[in-house]
């Protein structure tokens, strides 16, 4: 049976649980369960704090996670990222009253309140600076106007929580963070369970960004229809009763499908429809 940690609350828990779900595996119904198993799919799922899921991977107890790139850094644990999820996507900052901190040389005698300590220690030493590090659970924000600190080091999304405490970020950002996939550093990469499970998770990934296209065209213009829709690895075309006439159908990013759509008409390609995928394995 694969164990599996994925986050009890917080900014990853619900799409965390939404991707789990949509890869076909059995869910909590209720957030108060710390623990499920999914009999038909041979897997257990922990439900745990996400800053404690590193630490329980690397510890060998269970086989892999679901976590945020930011925490898994932080926790220092040895285990390492295997698949981007694409979801919680945020970049860590400094950030401090505007026009105090110009550059990573001001941040020296200073004071940075973070929730990330491990990321923001080895930031600091990395570049030689002289810090110190207050560690605060949450609402960082906030540190600065109660004089517990001069800068902060947080999580920036839309950048709303800075503005309502009247910050700004400082300097170049010091990491770009998203949910991931981890195991324990060395684990064995051809688990076949581990490997169906990230299948599964990368057929939702594909199903959320990609559509399938189909249209008819031409022959004369198949080339040029083909170059707008080259498909992941190549297009099917088949003939239609009408003589001189193909169908093509591609996978193409849904972001683009409303501009292809249109280029492929203009090149004189006609039924063209796009339709959702909702799970694939490539
Ligand atoms: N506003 C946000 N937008 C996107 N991702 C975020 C946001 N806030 C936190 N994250 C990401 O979520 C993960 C942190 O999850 P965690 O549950 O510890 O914190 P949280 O979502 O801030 O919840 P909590 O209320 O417990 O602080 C990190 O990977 C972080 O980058
Ligand atoms: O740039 P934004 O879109 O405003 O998002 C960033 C904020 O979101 C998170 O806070 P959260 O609401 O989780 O509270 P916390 O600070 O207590 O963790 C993070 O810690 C930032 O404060
Ligand atoms: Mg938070």
């Amino acid at each position: 049976m694969l164990r599996i940690a994925v986050p009890n609350k917080g900014s990853l828990s619900g799409p965390a649980a939404e991707m789990l779900h949509e890869a076909g595996y059995q869910q909590r119904r209720e957030s108060k369960e710390l623990r499920i198993v999914d009999p038909v799919n041979e897997v257990e799922f922990f439900y745990l704090r996400p800053r404690d899921i590193a630490i329980y991977v690397a510890s060998g107890q269970l086989d892999i996670g679901l976590t945020g790139r930011d925490l898994l850094i932080d926790s220092g644990a040895e285990a390492e990222e295997i698949l981007a999820l694409g979801f919680a996507r945020s970049t860590f900052h400094y950030a401090a009253k505007p026009g105090t901190i110009g550059g990573l040389a001001d941040l020296s005698g200073k004071t940075v309140a973070t929730s990330y300590e491990g990321i923001v220690a080895a930031h600091l030493a990395e570049h030689g600076i002289d810090a110190s590090v207050v560690h605060l659970d949450g609402a960082v924000e906030t540190a600065i106007q109660l004089g517990v600190a001069q800068v902060i080091a947080d999580v920036v999304e839309t950048g709303t929580s800075l503005r309502n405490a009247g910050l700004e970020v400082a300097g170049e950002p010091i990491m770009k963070s998203e949910a991931v996939v981890i195991r324990r550093t060395g684990a064995d990469a051809d688990d076949v369970k581990v490997q169906q499970f990230l299948r599964r998770l990368q057929g939702v990934l594909v199903a959320r960004t990609y559509v399938m296209m189909d249209y008819d065209c031409r022959v004369e213009q198949l080339e040029k229809a083909v170059a707008l829709t080259p498909g992941l690895e190549s297009p099917t075309v088949s003939p239609l009763h009408n003589e001189g006439w193909v169908a093509v159908r591609a996978m193409v990013p849904a972001k683009e499908a409303q501009r292809i759509m249109d280029d492929l008409y203009d090149i004189g390609a006609r039924a063209i429809l796009t339709t959702a995928i909702h799970a694939c394995r490539l």
